[in-house]
């Protein structure tokens, strides 16, 4: 009891240092104005972030001045969550690949992505998306025009120490093969580094 209240002073203190930067709960709105009037953040620095259509690595790259990462947290089968396997219309025990990064700018890490690839997104052409490694998944998915995105959704992120996303946002993308539709899911959390200029040292 004592080293967890001894853990979280020091996570308060110095959250990105001393803590492991960890995809958070979050509730999720369909349009940001509704998260806006819990978290008026959404409707301030942030929102650009919140709101970027195309391909989140590339807005995140073209925000460097000196280079641009992607770091693998974790990547194998484990099972959704189940709001995630709701969303995602699969039955919550089926295992589904999923990918946990740090997209880095200039050495920081500036979001988390997690994304959660179903089994019938893995046949085919997609059986790649199992090697990506330190490759942008966004590189694969807006270069394959088979695949399109869905509406954005903003997240409140549930409980985090400050340096810890608040902010999130996610969206599914879709493909057809053999006549049927195929859907993973991309959720983007947001680092304070990111968006507040403040917090950035
Ligand atoms: C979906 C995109 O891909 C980005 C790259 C990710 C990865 O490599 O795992 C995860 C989330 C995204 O921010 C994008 O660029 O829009």
């Amino acid at each position: 009891m004592r080293l967890v209240s001894m853990l979280s002073k020091v996570c308060k203190n110095s959250p990105t240092a001393a803590c492991a930067l960890t995809v958070p709960p979050a509730c999720w709105y369909r349009q940001p104005a509704a998260a806006g009037l819990r978290d008026p953040q959404v409707h301030g620095p942030a929102r650009y972030w919140l709101n970027v259509q195309g391909s989140f690595t590339r807005a995140l790259q073209q925000r460097c001045q000196q280079s641009f990462q992607v770091e693998v947290a974790s990547e194998g089968f484990a099972l959704p969550r189940v709001e995630e396997a709701r969303k995602l219309n699969i039955p919550w025990r089926q295992q589904a690949w999923i990918r946990e990064v740090r997209l880095c700018g200039d050495g920081q890490p500036w979001v988390l992505a997690r994304t959660v690839i179903p089994l019938a997104c893995l046949q085919g052409p997609g059986r790649q998306l199992r090697n990506l490694g330190n490759r942008p998944l966004g590189a694969y998915l807006f270069s394959h025009r088979q695949w399109h995105r869905g509406p954005l959704e903003t997240g409140l992120c549930k409980g985090t120490h400050s340096g810890q996303p608040r902010l999130a946002r996610r969206s599914l993308f879709h493909t057809r093969r053999q006549g049927r539709q195929h859907s993973l899911m991309v959720c983007e959390y947001l680092l304070p580094q990111l968006y507040c200029g403040a917090e950035r040292t």
